[in-house]
């Protein structure tokens, strides 16, 4: 179990160290444009999940949304701070 700033500290590092096999490293090259797809594909997922699936459900595809939305920060070099200043 991890909170959002520790994720958000873990895919920096992988962004850092870009270890092989990181799936974080592949989106992080893909762009931009790609992340944001991703982001959108999720929330379509999250919505989905809502709707018609179980909490689990539901609370996993949040978790990606979650994930997808901190590759593309990443991927804009938004921190943290800089979305929790509007909060
Ligand atoms: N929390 C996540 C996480 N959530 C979602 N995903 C990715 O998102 C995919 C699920 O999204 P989709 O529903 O689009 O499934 P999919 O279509 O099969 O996935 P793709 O083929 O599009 O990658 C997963 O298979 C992962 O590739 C994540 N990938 C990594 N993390 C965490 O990020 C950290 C770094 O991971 P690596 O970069 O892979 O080392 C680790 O702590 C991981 O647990």
């Amino acid at each position: 179990m991890k909170t959002f700033d520790e994720l958000y500290a873990e895919l920096a590092e992988r962004a850092r160290s870009r270890p092989e096999g990181s799936g974080t490293v592949a989106a992080l090259d893909a762009g931009v444009h790609a992340q944001g797809k991703k982001v959108l594909e999720e929330a379509g997922e999250v919505w989905i999940a809502a709707e018609y699936e179980s909490d689990e459900r539901l609370a996993e595809e949040m978790s990606q949304l979650l994930y997808r939305v901190q590759v593309l920060m990443l991927g804009r070099g938004i921190s943290a701070e800089d979305v929790y200043r509007y909060l």
